[in-house]
């Protein structure tokens, strides 16, 4: 192998991301040895039946043991925990990454157990789907799609530098920015977005055993992508939403006003509001396909492995 990004790469937590991102780094040649390691006996069985790294393990010594690069792919419920059960066993000098939805919270909670944080560098993949487990993943995951880098102020700089040359390895565009402000950005392109799909889902099944059937008898293109959206899972979900709380609970605001005028603009038949706003939307539409940003992951992924 011609130069890896890293030579023994630790993922913790084979989910969808860990399993994708085992997938991609022996694929694409971004480390020379993988190790994953997961709290449930079931899916480091299933990590091993499926070949996905050269150990698999219940247990962080094995996993993280002469890792120079370590990324935890839990749900950001759990993070803290997890940096206080593998800090022990970190190699010096070693990457220690993650991939949560989150960042604020995420570095609130695992940096007090890192002995040398600038080496902690946060990341987040912009790619996923709404499956979970480590059947999930796919290599190809990654693929142009963005993976947000927060580096800390002092953060060291090989550090960054190792991290951004893995996730360019496994074919992502990588940007860096201030933890604050990945927060608020994906509260509102990621976050928001979910809720709203939860809550129109919520209510679609509140009305009752017949609409629901008709529901899905009927649902138009609109409505089914919101159930794939809703379909995602409740732990990550849940975790996401009581770590990014002041943002989305920000956003929200932001999202009741503005629903407040269309309703007003409805009510008073202004139609020339509506057509003005909707025109005003098609036009971000556009401007996302002109950036070649409209490939949906799950669809992407699996034409790319031609499944
Ligand atoms: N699903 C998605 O589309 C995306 C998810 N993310 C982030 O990636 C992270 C993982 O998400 P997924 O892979 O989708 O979740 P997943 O549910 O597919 O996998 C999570 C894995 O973590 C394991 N786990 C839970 N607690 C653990 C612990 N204490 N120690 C070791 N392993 C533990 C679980 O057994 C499970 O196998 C989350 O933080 C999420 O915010 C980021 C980008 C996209
Ligand atoms: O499935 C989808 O449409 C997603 O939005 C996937 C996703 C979920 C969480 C993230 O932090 C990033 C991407």
């Amino acid at each position: 192998m011609a130069d890896p990004a890293c030579e023994r790469l630790a993922l913790i937590g084979v989910g969808l991301i860990g399993s994708s991102i085992a997938r991609a780094a022996r694929q694409f040649g971004a480390a020379r040895h993988v190790a994953v390691m997961d709290s449930s006996q079931e899916v480091v069985r299933r990590a091993s039946e499926l070949g996905l790294a050269d150990v698999a393990t219940q247990d962080y010594a094995q996993a993280v043991g002469g890792a120079d690069l370590v990324i935890v792919c839990t749900p950001v419920g759990v993070c803290g925990d997890v940096a206080q059960s593998l800090a022990p066993h970190l190699q010096k000098g070693a990457v220690v990454s993650d991939v949560g939805s989150v960042k604020g919270a995420v570095v609130a909670q695992m940096t007090p157990h890192l002995t040398e944080p600038a080496r902690f560098i946060p990341a987040h993949p912009i790619a996923g789907t709404e499956f979970s487990g480590p059947d999930s993943g796919f290599a190809t995951l990654f693929q142009n799609r963005w993976c947000i880098l927060t580096p800390p102020e002092n953060a060291d700089a090989a550090a960054v530098e190792k991290l951004t040359k893995f996730w360019m390895r496994l074919g992502a565009n990588v940007e860096t920015m201030s933890v604050a402000h990945h927060d608020a950005v994906l509260a509102l392109t990621s976050h928001l977005p979910h809720l709203i799909a939860y809550n129109i889902v919520g209510t679609a099944d509140d009305f009752g055993d017949e609409t629901r059937s008709e529901v899905i008898k009927f649902s138009a293109s609109g409505f089914r992508d919101f159930t794939r959206i809703a379909a995602s899972d409740p732990i990550m979900w849940r975790d996401i939403f009581l770590a990014n709380k002041d943002a989305v609970l920000q956003m929200l605001g932001r999202f009741n006003e503005d629903l407040s005028v269309l309703q007003r603009m409805i009510r008073r038949g202004d139609g020339e509001g509506l057509l003005e706003f909707f025109s005003r939307t098609r036009d971000i539409r556009r401007s996302i396909i002109e950036q070649g940003q409209d490939t949906a992951a799950p669809d992407f992924g699996r034409r790319a492995e031609g499944r």
